[in-house]
């Protein structure tokens, strides 16, 4: 049984964000006691799309183009290489199959609709995360958890974001306040006030995380390069501020949490339409992706700022691969308030990379111990629910 011997406890994370990259695989062991959750990372690997499968998703993940031929078999081929990359993660961290309780996987969201739409006279939330469970169980001979985010819908949440949970669990503290910042396609922040409860953390999507920054990127370079490798074009370039300041009107940053977001807000459009507002601002290439690179910086401390006082607040950690954007972190830090410090979150014994694919390993171990694993204030969700489906 799991948690019943301590190598039991050996759990595969997948993580596949919206930045299309790849997906991340995290084999962890899982320390479970009384009511305290810890973790050991045995190892990390991401593996990363092709060319063609990043189009592939792009295509799926815009409704214009996106056809139900591909999506169902895209489906079975992310399905495919999930089990591939964890079986690789699990032969390289020295282990075998059969020593691994379960893989859990999050899935490659294609669509997230956290505003109701109305359908025959009902409200109608939606969310959908590819990758067949049934295909990594069956590839691996490894239970598989996965599809997390409708259960949390279904009770009424956003079902994102999700690994707020974990941050809670792992990381408040009672003598100040914390945040986390995660910065992969979309940024979101998680605020630990004080001595926090469940009932009292903040968590939410702030917006654009390396979004924009990633596309703008790659038409400033004519393609030959997907991101901007620490900051070094946005380090060259000039803030534009009437621009950044028309750009903060954006309703999202005024939403009321819960929210949380995705390519369908702050996707291609809406890159391509910022990339065209530059052009008729006449600027060059690099101050676009210095101003949009400030962007994504003010949007977050612009929400941490207001919980400094209230929340205690000492310490910032910030993972994803925003984390490794030296421009994009002075920028963040400059736009702070000079009580907190900003740290990478390896300052914590966190991994940048592997953050999420952990979360999600211990997502799915709570979902097989049948505990609840949302985090209402977070989601918005109306009650704690288990969110995960197994496929055996
Ligand atoms: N050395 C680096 N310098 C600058 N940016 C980097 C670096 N390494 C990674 N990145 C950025 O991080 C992005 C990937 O981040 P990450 O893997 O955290 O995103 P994700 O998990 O796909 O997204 P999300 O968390 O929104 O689901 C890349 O697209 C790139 O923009
Ligand atoms: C719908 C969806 O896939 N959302 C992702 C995305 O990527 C970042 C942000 O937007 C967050 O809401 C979420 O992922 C993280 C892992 C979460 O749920 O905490």
């Amino acid at each position: 049984m799991l948690g019943s011997r301590q190598s039991s406890n050996l759990v595969v994370g997948l993580m596949s964000g919206t930045s299309l990259d790849g997906v991340d695989v995290a084999v962890v062991e899982i320390k479970d006691q009384m009511d305290t959750l810890d973790f050991k990372l045995l190892h990390f690997t991401s593996l990363s799309y092709s060319q063609t499968i990043r189009d592939k998703i792009s295509t799926i993940c815009n409704p214009k183009t996106a056809s139900i031929e591909e999506i169902s078999s895209m489906n079975m081929y992310l399905g495919k290489l999930f089990a591939d990359a964890s079986l690789k993660a699990i032969q390289e961290a020295g282990l075998s199959s059969k020593q691994i309780s379960l893989i859990s996987s999050h899935g490659q969201t294609i669509f997230h609709q956290p505003e109701p739409k109305m359908i025959a006279g009902s409200e109608v939330t939606s969310t959908l995360q590819i990758g067949d469970i049934g295909m990594i169980a069956e590839k691996t001979g490894i239970m598989t958890i996965g599809d997390f985010r409708t259960r949390d819908m279904a009770a009424g949440g956003q079902g994102a974001p999700l690994v707020p949970y974990t941050d809670y669990k792992l990381f408040r503290k009672e003598e100040h306040g914390r945040v986390l910042v995660n910065i992969g396609g979309i940024s979101n922040v998680t605020i630990l006030p004080k001595g926090c409860t469940e009932t009292n953390v903040l968590a939410y999507d702030t917006g654009p995380g390396n979004m924009i920054i990633d596309a703008f990127t790659s038409w400033a370079t004519n393609h030959t390069q997907n991101y901007d490798k620490n900051g070094d074009i946005a380090a060259k370039g000039k803030v534009n501020e009437d621009w950044l300041s028309q750009l903060l009107d954006h309703p999202y940053f005024q939403l009321a949490a819960p929210k949380s977001t995705g390519r369908e807000l702050f996707g291609e459009a809406f890159a391509k339409r910022l990339w065209q507002e530059g052009e008729r601002y006449q600027m060059n290439h690099t101050d676009k992706i210095t101003t949009i690179t400030a962007l994504t910086a003010k949007t977050i401390a612009m929400e941490i700022n207001k919980f400094i006082k209230s929340a205690n607040l000492k310490e910032v950690f910030i993972s994803g691969g925003g984390r490794y954007n030296k421009t994009l972190m002075r920028f963040i830090a400059n736009y702070l308030s000079l009580d907190v410090s900003v740290y990478g979150i390896e300052e914590i014994g966190m991994s940048a990379d592997a953050k999420e694919a952990i979360s999600f390993a211990i997502l799915g171990y709570q979902c097989y111990k049948q505990r609840t694993n949302n985090l209402p204030a977070a989601t918005g969700a109306n009650n704690e629910v288990i969110m995960g489906k197994i496929a055996w």
